[in-house]
């Protein structure tokens, strides 16, 4: 699904108008009917819960007009307080007429102010994408109120105060909702970990935007979710035989990490690779073969460290990083690959991207297409800039890919994949229980397979594996529950997160 900025979102209501020939306040009564089906079949709220629906004096307070009419003819009770305004939207307006006279409206003052016992629902329909500054005076107070009460919020289109696609200043009055129903697309707000407590949990409710300006419109984000993946996973091939999906390199593992080179073996093996070599140090020799007999052992003749690369010819692509420590010697090493691959597949991870963070000059040296895996910290190292706040790393992490012509898997919820042309894609699957030890390992493992099928552009074996690791983890989940879940859980569900996308 493409991320449209609040500006593109407004094109695309005017092109909807004109493409259905729909007038605005009928797309205002399909929104508002979508909400209201949500809430109907999703919440489920008693006739004697207490509805209040908090309006402003725009389009989104438009919305909240027609869902209290939808209510009331449902049956239930709702009560609307109006933000008092000197201009109301011509479709605020309509809809404030085709209000039933029964339905309760109070404008709001600092003295009126609902009274919202727990358990109330609120709809908070104050400002949606027309916000043009925070929220200050009596709006700014009406959220505070919001915020002290027990009422379960739902955030119609986007939490008040919250601006869509920019940050807003610290400590604006924003709403906290439990649940935010957005239109078509989904913002790119509420994929950012510093707006998860005033979004909560999400969810686009389609309203039938014209999806050929969708289509054709340009975008610089991306949110990826099976649908978007759909027939980019080819199936193999009755007479395919190991050449077609590639023969990997991995370097990986230390005296006391050898578990890291491990677990992106056995992930490399899960993500379908045709063949796998491993160089790990001298005592990881018997770890390795014993742990994944199908790949190929190659000891350094270092017992603790990898301290020489071997002959690079035979391979498709090759991975660098977990668990190999920071030498001097592997830094050699990493110098070493970096200059005899120009044009070999890269994955690079963990203490490779600590030794590039420390050895700058060797950024210059990465091969284009090359995939960087860092989690926050290791991408600031990267940088060697601490970013201000998740936009500001956002746009690191477009102009660091411009720079070194590279895709990079920044790590998180909602794991952001940048590209060398500046546009960025957000993972959907994934789940806390992945935040913990090896599960890095495990997506370059699985990464390093995608990279050497040949059949995959760089962007869509990136796209994949961030994609089906999540799903891994998810499909784990349900069987260990996500605190019991731990790396190699996410190792036994490459093969079928995988499957899902051949088959879907
Ligand atoms: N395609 C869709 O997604 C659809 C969306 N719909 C809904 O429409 C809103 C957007 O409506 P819009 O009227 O553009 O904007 P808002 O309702 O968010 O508010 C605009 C008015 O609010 C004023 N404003 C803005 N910021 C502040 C502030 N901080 N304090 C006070 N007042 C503010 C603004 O005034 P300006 O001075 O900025 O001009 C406007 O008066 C969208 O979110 C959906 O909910 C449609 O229903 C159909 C489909
Ligand atoms: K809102």
């Amino acid at each position: 699904m493409k991320i449209l900025p609040a500006r593109q979102t407004r094109a695309l209501d005017q092109a909807t108008l004109q493409a259905q020939r729909i007038s605005s306040d009928a797309l205002m009564e399909r929104a508002a009917t979508a909400c209201t089906t949500w809430l109907l079949d999703e919440l489920q709220p008693a006739f004697t819960t207490p509805l209040h629906i908090l309006c402003g004096p725009g389009n989104n307070g438009g919305d909240g007009l027609a869902i209290a009419r939808q209510l009331h003819a449902a049956g239930y009770s709702p009560q609307i307080w109006l933000l008092p305004s000197d201009r109301y939207s011509s479709d605020f307006l309509l809809n404030r007429q085709r209000l039933p006279p029964q339905v309760p409206c109070t404008e709001l003052s600092a003295d009126s102010l609902p009274a919202l016992p727990a358990g109330a629902v609120v709809l908070d329909a104050l400002f949606g994408t027309g916000l043009s500054r925070p929220l200050q005076g009596l709006a700014a107070r009406v959220v505070q109120h919001l915020s002290q009460s027990g009422a379960v919020v739902v955030a119609i289109d986007v939490p008040s105060g919250l601006f869509a696609d920019a940050p807003q200043p610290a400590d604006s009055a924003v709403v906290r909702a439990r649940y935010t129903l957005s239109f078509e697309l989904p913002k790119l707000a509420f994929l950012l970990p510093q707006n998860a407590a005033f979004v909560g949990e999400w969810t686009v409710l389609p309203i039938g935007l014209d999806a050929n300006f969708i289509h054709n419109e340009p975008v610089d984000n991306y949110f990826v979710d099976a649908g978007f993946l759909r027939r980019k996973l080819p199936r193999r091939e009755k007479f395919s035989h190991k050449g077609t999906f590639g023969h990997a390199l991995l370097l990986a593992g230390s005296y006391g990490k050898m578990g890291a080179a491990v677990l992106a073996a056995q992930a490399c093996l899960r993500g379908g690779v045709g063949l796998l070599t491993v160089r790990i140090p001298a005592a990881g020799y018997d770890i390795l073969q014993i742990s994944a007999p199908e790949a190929m052992a190659l000891p350094d003749p270092a017992r603790e460290f990898l301290t020489e690369l071997p002959e690079l010819q035979p391979y498709a692509a090759v991975g660098m990083g977990p668990g190999l420590g920071q030498e001097a010697a592997t830094a050699a090493v990493l110098r070493q690959l970096l200059h005899r691959t120009p044009h070999l597949p890269l994955v690079l991870d963990a203490d490779a991207l600590n030794l590039l963070a420390t050895h700058r000059d060797l950024l210059a040296l990465l091969p284009p297409d090359s995939l960087l895996t860092p989690h926050p910290k290791e991408f600031e190292r990267l940088t060697g800039e601490p970013a201000r706040d998740d936009y500001h790393r956002l746009e690191q992490l477009r102009a660091f890919c411009g720079q070194h012509r590279c895709y990079c898997v920044l790590k998180g919820a909602y794991t952001a994949l940048g590209t060398p042309e500046g546009a960025v894609y957000f993972n959907s699957t994934g789940n806390p229980g992945m935040a913990s030890g090896g599960s890095g390992d495990v997506l370059t493992g699985l990464l390093l397979a995608l990279r050497a099928d040949r059949r995959l552009s760089p962007l869509d074996a990136a796209l994949l594996g961030v994609f089906a690791h999540g799903r891994a983890g998810d499909l784990a989940a349900a069987q260990t529950g996500e605190a019991g879940l731990v790396a190699s859980d996410l190792v036994r569900f490459i093969g079928p997160a995988l499957q899902e996308l051949v088959d879907g």
